[in-house]
Protein backbone atom coordinates (compact mmCIF):
# COMPACT_ATOMS: atom_id res chain seq x y z
CA UNK A 1 0.00 0.00 0.00
CA UNK A 2 1.57 3.35 -1.03
CA UNK A 3 2.09 5.67 2.16
CA UNK A 4 -0.02 8.70 1.89
CA UNK A 5 1.02 12.05 2.84
CA UNK A 6 -2.28 13.08 4.30
CA UNK A 7 -3.43 12.28 7.90
CA UNK A 8 -6.67 11.64 7.02
CA UNK A 9 -8.70 11.02 3.77
CA UNK A 10 -12.21 10.79 2.88
CA UNK A 11 -12.13 8.70 0.09
CA UNK A 12 -14.94 8.36 -2.04
CA UNK A 13 -17.36 8.60 0.51
CA UNK A 14 -21.24 8.87 -0.04
CA UNK A 15 -23.37 8.77 3.45
CA UNK A 16 -27.21 9.50 4.20
CA UNK A 17 -28.49 9.66 7.62
CA UNK A 18 -31.36 7.39 6.21
CA UNK A 19 -31.25 5.71 2.87
CA UNK A 20 -33.40 7.86 1.10
CA UNK A 21 -31.27 11.43 1.66
CA UNK A 22 -28.02 11.17 0.67
CA UNK A 23 -25.89 13.99 2.83
CA UNK A 24 -22.84 13.04 0.90
CA UNK A 25 -22.24 12.18 -2.68
CA UNK A 26 -18.69 10.76 -3.61
CA UNK A 27 -17.08 13.18 -1.71
CA UNK A 28 -12.87 13.19 -1.50
CA UNK A 29 -10.48 15.39 0.48
CA UNK A 30 -7.11 14.92 2.22
CA UNK A 31 -6.41 16.59 5.44
CA UNK A 32 -2.37 16.95 5.21
CA UNK A 33 -0.51 16.64 8.77
CA UNK A 34 0.28 20.05 10.61
CA UNK A 35 -1.78 21.98 8.13
CA UNK A 36 -4.95 23.98 8.81
CA UNK A 37 -7.42 22.68 6.66
CA UNK A 38 -10.40 24.75 6.09
CA UNK A 39 -14.11 22.95 4.82
CA UNK A 40 -16.11 25.27 3.68
CA UNK A 41 -20.08 25.68 2.85
CA UNK A 42 -23.39 27.33 3.56
CA UNK A 43 -25.66 25.72 5.88
CA UNK A 44 -26.90 22.35 5.71
CA UNK A 45 -24.14 20.82 3.04
CA UNK A 46 -22.70 18.33 5.04
CA UNK A 47 -19.68 19.48 7.38
CA UNK A 48 -20.51 19.21 10.54
CA UNK A 49 -21.70 15.21 8.85
CA UNK A 50 -17.65 14.98 7.77
CA UNK A 51 -16.11 15.62 11.14
CA UNK A 52 -18.78 12.88 12.42
CA UNK A 53 -17.67 10.15 9.94
CA UNK A 54 -13.76 11.31 10.99
CA UNK A 55 -14.65 10.63 14.65
CA UNK A 56 -16.30 7.19 13.85
CA UNK A 57 -20.09 8.56 14.88
CA UNK A 58 -21.73 6.63 11.93
CA UNK A 59 -20.38 4.47 9.09
CA UNK A 60 -20.32 5.32 5.69
CA UNK A 61 -22.16 3.80 3.37
CA UNK A 62 -19.41 3.34 0.60
CA UNK A 63 -15.92 4.88 0.10
CA UNK A 64 -13.45 4.82 3.07
CA UNK A 65 -12.69 7.31 6.26
CA UNK A 66 -8.37 6.57 7.00
CA UNK A 67 -6.93 8.07 9.48
CA UNK A 68 -3.02 7.44 9.70
CA UNK A 69 -2.99 4.69 7.07
CA UNK A 70 -5.69 2.65 8.59
CA UNK A 71 -9.32 2.56 7.65
CA UNK A 72 -11.63 3.52 10.13
CA UNK A 73 -14.64 0.82 11.03
CA UNK A 74 -17.13 1.87 13.45
CA UNK A 75 -18.04 -1.81 14.59
CA UNK A 76 -13.76 -1.90 15.88
CA UNK A 77 -14.96 -0.41 19.60
CA UNK A 78 -10.83 -0.50 20.26
CA UNK A 79 -9.62 1.00 17.18
CA UNK A 80 -12.38 4.11 18.03
CA UNK A 81 -11.15 4.18 20.99
CA UNK A 82 -7.83 4.88 20.19
CA UNK A 83 -9.11 6.88 17.30
CA UNK A 84 -10.54 9.56 19.62
CA UNK A 85 -8.16 9.59 21.72
CA UNK A 86 -5.68 11.33 18.86
CA UNK A 87 -8.59 13.57 18.04
CA UNK A 88 -9.36 17.35 19.89
CA UNK A 89 -12.95 18.77 19.30
CA UNK A 90 -14.25 22.28 19.63
CA UNK A 91 -17.87 21.77 19.14
CA UNK A 92 -20.17 24.72 17.69
CA UNK A 93 -20.75 27.35 20.37
CA UNK A 94 -18.14 26.11 22.50
CA UNK A 95 -20.69 24.11 25.20
CA UNK A 96 -18.49 25.32 28.49
CA UNK A 97 -19.71 23.83 32.15
CA UNK A 98 -21.18 27.40 33.52
CA UNK A 99 -21.44 26.13 36.94
CA UNK A 100 -17.47 25.72 36.75
CA UNK A 101 -14.89 28.11 36.81
CA UNK A 102 -12.04 29.23 33.76
CA UNK A 103 -9.60 26.49 35.64
CA UNK A 104 -11.85 23.81 36.07
CA UNK A 105 -13.48 23.86 32.40
CA UNK A 106 -10.09 23.77 30.95
CA UNK A 107 -9.06 20.80 33.92
CA UNK A 108 -11.93 18.52 33.01
CA UNK A 109 -10.34 16.78 30.31
CA UNK A 110 -7.27 16.06 32.16
CA UNK A 111 -9.17 14.49 35.06
CA UNK A 112 -11.31 12.61 33.09
CA UNK A 113 -7.98 11.50 31.37
CA UNK A 114 -6.51 10.49 34.60
CA UNK A 115 -3.25 9.78 36.01
CA UNK A 116 -2.33 12.93 36.25
CA UNK A 117 -1.48 14.54 39.18
CA UNK A 118 -2.94 17.95 40.75
CA UNK A 119 0.39 19.94 40.36
CA UNK A 120 0.74 18.63 36.57
CA UNK A 121 -3.08 19.50 36.02
CA UNK A 122 -2.05 22.90 37.12
CA UNK A 123 0.70 23.27 35.11
CA UNK A 124 -1.04 22.03 31.89
CA UNK A 125 -3.94 24.20 32.77
CA UNK A 126 -2.12 27.40 33.57
CA UNK A 127 -0.06 26.91 30.06
CA UNK A 128 -3.13 26.29 27.90
CA UNK A 129 -4.82 29.22 29.25
CA UNK A 130 -1.83 31.14 29.02
CA UNK A 131 -1.52 30.41 25.32
CA UNK A 132 -4.87 31.95 25.03
CA UNK A 133 -4.83 35.18 26.71
CA UNK A 134 -6.50 33.72 30.21
CA UNK A 135 -4.16 32.78 32.83
CA UNK A 136 -5.06 35.90 34.72
CA UNK A 137 -9.03 34.71 34.33
CA UNK A 138 -8.46 31.20 35.98
CA UNK A 139 -10.53 31.96 39.12
CA UNK A 140 -13.27 33.68 36.80
CA UNK A 141 -16.83 31.63 36.18
CA UNK A 142 -17.77 30.97 33.15
CA UNK A 143 -20.97 33.37 33.64
CA UNK A 144 -18.34 36.39 33.81
CA UNK A 145 -16.38 35.79 30.87
CA UNK A 146 -17.51 37.37 27.25
CA UNK A 147 -18.63 35.31 24.35
CA UNK A 148 -15.02 35.46 22.50
CA UNK A 149 -13.06 34.87 25.86
CA UNK A 150 -15.37 31.63 26.23
CA UNK A 151 -14.56 30.89 23.04
CA UNK A 152 -10.69 31.34 23.91
CA UNK A 153 -11.44 28.93 26.69
CA UNK A 154 -13.20 26.31 24.92
CA UNK A 155 -9.90 26.70 22.46
CA UNK A 156 -7.62 26.01 25.54
CA UNK A 157 -9.86 22.74 26.65
CA UNK A 158 -9.88 21.43 23.17
CA UNK A 159 -6.18 21.40 23.11
CA UNK A 160 -5.32 20.59 26.85
CA UNK A 161 -4.39 16.71 26.13
CA UNK A 162 -1.80 18.31 22.98
CA UNK A 163 -4.24 16.35 20.20
CA UNK A 164 -2.56 15.41 17.29
CA UNK A 165 -5.88 16.16 15.24
CA UNK A 166 -7.90 19.18 16.42
CA UNK A 167 -11.71 19.74 14.39
CA UNK A 168 -13.63 22.86 14.73
CA UNK A 169 -16.99 22.77 14.18
CA UNK A 170 -17.87 26.49 13.38
CA UNK A 171 -15.18 28.37 15.33
CA UNK A 172 -15.97 32.05 14.57
CA UNK A 173 -20.29 31.69 15.04
CA UNK A 174 -21.87 34.42 16.70
CA UNK A 175 -18.44 36.43 17.51
CA UNK A 176 -17.77 39.98 16.64
CA UNK A 177 -14.72 40.41 14.41
CA UNK A 178 -12.03 41.49 16.83
CA UNK A 179 -12.70 38.34 18.87
CA UNK A 180 -13.07 36.49 15.63
CA UNK A 181 -9.84 37.42 14.31
CA UNK A 182 -8.28 36.61 17.83
CA UNK A 183 -9.78 33.40 17.65
CA UNK A 184 -8.35 32.53 13.82
CA UNK A 185 -4.66 33.74 15.01
CA UNK A 186 -5.23 31.79 18.18
CA UNK A 187 -6.29 28.90 16.12
CA UNK A 188 -3.01 29.39 13.65
CA UNK A 189 -0.84 29.36 16.47
CA UNK A 190 -2.09 26.38 18.51
CA UNK A 191 -1.66 24.03 15.16
CA UNK A 192 1.73 25.60 14.98
CA UNK A 193 2.76 25.38 18.63
CA UNK A 194 1.91 21.71 19.11
CA UNK A 195 2.63 20.41 15.70
CA UNK A 196 -1.51 19.47 15.31
CA UNK A 197 -3.30 18.96 12.06
CA UNK A 198 -6.50 21.07 12.12
CA UNK A 199 -9.46 20.76 10.42
CA UNK A 200 -11.96 23.89 10.67
CA UNK A 201 -15.45 23.53 9.48
CA UNK A 202 -17.16 27.25 8.87
CA UNK A 203 -18.97 29.40 6.22
CA UNK A 204 -16.58 32.52 7.11
CA UNK A 205 -14.53 32.29 3.94
CA UNK A 206 -12.59 35.46 4.46
CA UNK A 207 -11.61 34.47 8.37
CA UNK A 208 -10.56 30.98 7.40
CA UNK A 209 -8.71 32.22 4.73
CA UNK A 210 -6.67 34.46 6.44
CA UNK A 211 -5.37 30.90 8.11
CA UNK A 212 -5.55 28.31 6.59
CA UNK A 213 -3.27 26.27 4.55
CA UNK A 214 -5.64 24.62 2.35
CA UNK A 215 -9.54 24.98 1.76
CA UNK A 216 -12.31 22.76 0.23
CA UNK A 217 -15.55 24.47 -0.88
CA UNK A 218 -18.54 21.95 -0.80
CA UNK A 219 -21.98 22.70 -1.98
CA UNK A 220 -25.53 21.92 -0.99
CA UNK A 221 -26.03 18.01 -2.13
CA UNK A 222 -22.99 17.31 -0.48
CA UNK A 223 -20.52 17.59 -3.22
CA UNK A 224 -16.74 19.33 -3.39
CA UNK A 225 -16.86 22.83 -5.46
CA UNK A 226 -13.02 23.43 -5.55
CA UNK A 227 -10.29 22.81 -3.40
CA UNK A 228 -7.15 24.51 -3.12
CA UNK A 229 -4.95 27.57 -1.47
CA UNK A 230 -6.58 30.62 -0.53
CA UNK A 231 -4.46 32.00 -3.12
CA UNK A 232 -5.85 29.58 -5.74
CA UNK A 233 -9.13 30.03 -4.69
CA UNK A 234 -9.04 33.74 -4.45
CA UNK A 235 -7.86 34.08 -7.95
CA UNK A 236 -10.41 31.19 -9.52
CA UNK A 237 -11.93 31.90 -12.72
CA UNK A 238 -14.80 29.80 -12.06
CA UNK A 239 -18.05 31.32 -11.67
CA UNK A 240 -19.45 29.01 -8.34
CA UNK A 241 -15.90 29.72 -7.27
CA UNK A 242 -16.15 33.47 -6.93
CA UNK A 243 -19.73 33.82 -5.87
CA UNK A 244 -19.11 31.96 -2.78
CA UNK A 245 -15.54 33.31 -2.26
CA UNK A 246 -17.40 36.82 -2.62
CA UNK A 247 -20.72 35.94 -0.82
CA UNK A 248 -22.83 37.57 -3.68
CA UNK A 249 -26.48 36.29 -3.36
CA UNK A 250 -26.53 35.65 -7.21
CA UNK A 251 -24.59 33.27 -9.27
CA UNK A 252 -25.17 29.70 -10.43
CA UNK A 253 -25.64 29.11 -6.28
CA UNK A 254 -28.87 30.66 -5.84
CA UNK A 255 -29.94 32.97 -3.36
CA UNK A 256 -33.90 32.23 -3.93
CA UNK A 257 -35.96 29.00 -4.05
CA UNK A 258 -37.27 28.54 -7.35
CA UNK A 259 -40.47 30.72 -7.53
CA UNK A 260 -42.66 32.70 -9.64
CA UNK A 261 -41.35 36.60 -10.24
CA UNK A 262 -41.86 38.51 -6.78
CA UNK A 263 -44.26 41.31 -8.31
CA UNK A 264 -46.17 39.03 -10.81
CA UNK A 265 -47.03 36.87 -7.09
CA UNK A 266 -47.76 40.28 -5.82
CA UNK A 267 -50.21 41.11 -8.28
CA UNK A 268 -48.00 44.10 -9.30
CA UNK A 269 -47.13 43.43 -12.77
CA UNK A 270 -47.40 41.24 -15.69
CA UNK A 271 -45.81 38.37 -15.76
CA UNK A 272 -41.81 39.71 -16.49
CA UNK A 273 -38.35 38.79 -16.91
CA UNK A 274 -36.99 37.04 -13.09
CA UNK A 275 -36.45 39.73 -11.26
CA UNK A 276 -35.84 37.74 -7.79
CA UNK A 277 -32.38 38.60 -7.35
CA UNK A 278 -32.86 42.99 -7.85
CA UNK A 279 -34.87 43.49 -5.13
CA UNK A 280 -33.06 41.99 -1.95
N1 LIG B 1 -28.37 13.13 13.23
C1 LIG B 1 -28.97 13.45 12.08
N2 LIG B 1 -30.01 12.71 11.61
C2 LIG B 1 -30.62 13.02 10.44
N3 LIG B 1 -30.27 14.07 9.66
C3 LIG B 1 -29.23 14.85 10.08
C4 LIG B 1 -28.55 14.58 11.32
N4 LIG B 1 -27.58 15.51 11.47
C5 LIG B 1 -27.66 16.31 10.38
N5 LIG B 1 -28.65 15.92 9.56
C6 LIG B 1 -28.99 16.54 8.26
O1 LIG B 1 -27.87 16.40 7.41
C7 LIG B 1 -27.67 17.58 6.61
C8 LIG B 1 -26.25 18.06 6.78
O2 LIG B 1 -26.07 18.51 8.11
P1 LIG B 1 -24.67 19.04 8.67
O3 LIG B 1 -24.88 19.42 10.08
O4 LIG B 1 -23.60 18.07 8.35
O5 LIG B 1 -24.48 20.33 7.75
P2 LIG B 1 -23.49 21.53 7.93
O6 LIG B 1 -22.90 21.79 6.59
O7 LIG B 1 -22.54 21.30 9.04
O8 LIG B 1 -24.48 22.72 8.29
P3 LIG B 1 -24.42 23.82 9.45
O9 LIG B 1 -23.37 24.79 9.02
O10 LIG B 1 -25.80 24.42 9.39
O11 LIG B 1 -24.12 23.10 10.72
C9 LIG B 1 -28.71 18.57 7.08
O12 LIG B 1 -29.75 18.56 6.13
C10 LIG B 1 -29.21 18.03 8.39
O13 LIG B 1 -30.58 18.31 8.55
Amino acid sequence: MPLSQALIEIDHVTFGYDPSRRILNDVSLNFQRGQVTAILGGSGCGKTTLLRLIGGVHAVDSGRVVFDGEEVNVRDKAQLYRLRRRLGMLFQFGALFTDLSVFENVAFPLREHGGLSEEMIRDIVLMKLNAVGLRGAAALRISEVSGGMARRIALARAVALDPEVIMYDEPFAGLDPISMSVTANLIRKLNDATGATTLMVSHDVQECFLIADYAYLMAAGGRVVAHGTPAELSQSEEPEVRQFIRGEPDGPVRFHYPAAPLAEQLGLAAPAADTQGATL
